[in-house]
């Protein structure tokens, strides 16, 4: 273990979400989220003051379910101004856990630095019958004070779990046991301090091309979900409104419905880029297996689940157009 000179200064940044939500009523789970500030969130929490020097910035105050590209590319440029300062260690950010998964990933392929950067939400709003907010806040504060954490990319830590953002998703939606990795967590909270098994195995951060201190906005690309009598129409009207790309979240390995192919042909013919990956949150998508990616010149979205996909075809094709070196960007991240 590392002995400590110092302790750590840590910056935590509000963006709302349910960790800073208040109960609506006596009775039962209903609340609303985003309405506590991060002074006050912090403020209630006298054991960060025993872990690392705090400051705060309220930089959103949202459910994250309303987050959109330029909020995200906001509170990415504002972490990375912070993170540049001689003066700050680590940033924590506070966020709703219905989009955490998304912003986190923005931020784990965009932004130049190694220092530790580790998102927090919780479950229950912060007047709630054991609450679970408070000890999630800790233990995020907690894993950005260590040196385990350096270059470790962009964590989200939650009901004692450490996760990678490039692989955590929300899989519950009521649960605290929510956040969960598909090749699992990188690590746990054990008697107040982090304990890591492994580390990301895909580049991030400092490693990759992505510069989001520059941009404002993402290119377009939007999601289209597979079932059973999917239409079209949903790709022509993407189409019209000029999407970049779109992502297919297709049954299985990928599948996509034959009465699909044409219209998707068009689209690709158009210049949207098309992106296969899958509605199951488990597995990766074979290239050229439940259709001829080659012949139709589309993208697989190796492990990648639809939302995270979007986020980074859009950063790809701020790099590239050209489907080769837009697929080896998903073989790579
Ligand atoms: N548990 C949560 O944080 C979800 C609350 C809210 N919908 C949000 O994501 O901001």
């Amino acid at each position: 273990m590392t002995a400590h000179t110092r302790r750590s200064r840590i910056a935590i940044l509000g963006t709302g979400g349910t960790i800073a939500g208040t109960r609506t009523g006596t009775d039962g789970d209903a609340y609303r989220p985003a309405s506590l500030g991060i002074d006050e969130i912090i403020a209630a929490v006298p054991e960060l003051d025993h872990i690392a020097d705090i400051t705060s910035e309220q930089v959103l105050q949202i459910d994250s379910a309303n987050i959109e590209d330029h909020e995200m590319l906001a509170l990415a440029r504002r972490t990375s101004q912070l993170l540049a300062a001689d003066d700050i260690d680590a940033v924590v950010i506070t966020h709703g856990t219905d989009a955490l998964e998304e912003t986190a990933y923005l931020l784990h392929l965009g932004l130049k630095t190694t220092k530790p950067v580790v998102f927090v939400g919780s479950m229950r709003p912060a007047d709630a019958l054991s609450a679970d907010g408070p000890r999630n806040l800790v233990h995020a504060v907690t894993v950005a004070a260590s040196a385990q954490a350096i270059g470790m990319g962009v964590l989200a830590v939650m009901n004692d779990e450490v996760h990678t953002a490039r692989d955590v998703t929300k899989a519950h939606s009521i649960n605290v046991a929510t956040l969960r990795s598909p090749h699992g967590p990188l690590g746990h909270i054990v008697n107040g301090a982090p304990v890591f098994y492994r580390a990301p195995a895909r580049s991030h951060t400092y490693l990759t091309p992505f510069d989001i201190d520059t941009l404002d906005q993402l290119p377009k690309v939007d999601i289209v979900f597979a079932h059973a009598n999917m239409t079209t129409a949903v790709i022509d009207a993407l189409v019209s409104t000029g999407t970049e790309a779109i992502i297919h979240a297709g049954m299985g390995n990928g599948s996509v419905a034959a009465r699909m192919i044409p219209t998707l042909t068009a689209a690709r013919t158009a210049g949207v880029h098309i992106v296969r990956c899958s509605r199951i949150p488990n597995g990766s998508i074979i290239r050229n297996a439940a259709v001829p990616d080659d012949t139709h010149d589309w993208l697989v979205a190796d492990d990648q689940n639809p939302q995270k996909a979007r986020l980074l075809t859009a950063l790809a094709l701020t790099r590239t157009q050209q489907t080769r070196e837009l697929q080896d960007i998903f073989w790579t991240y």
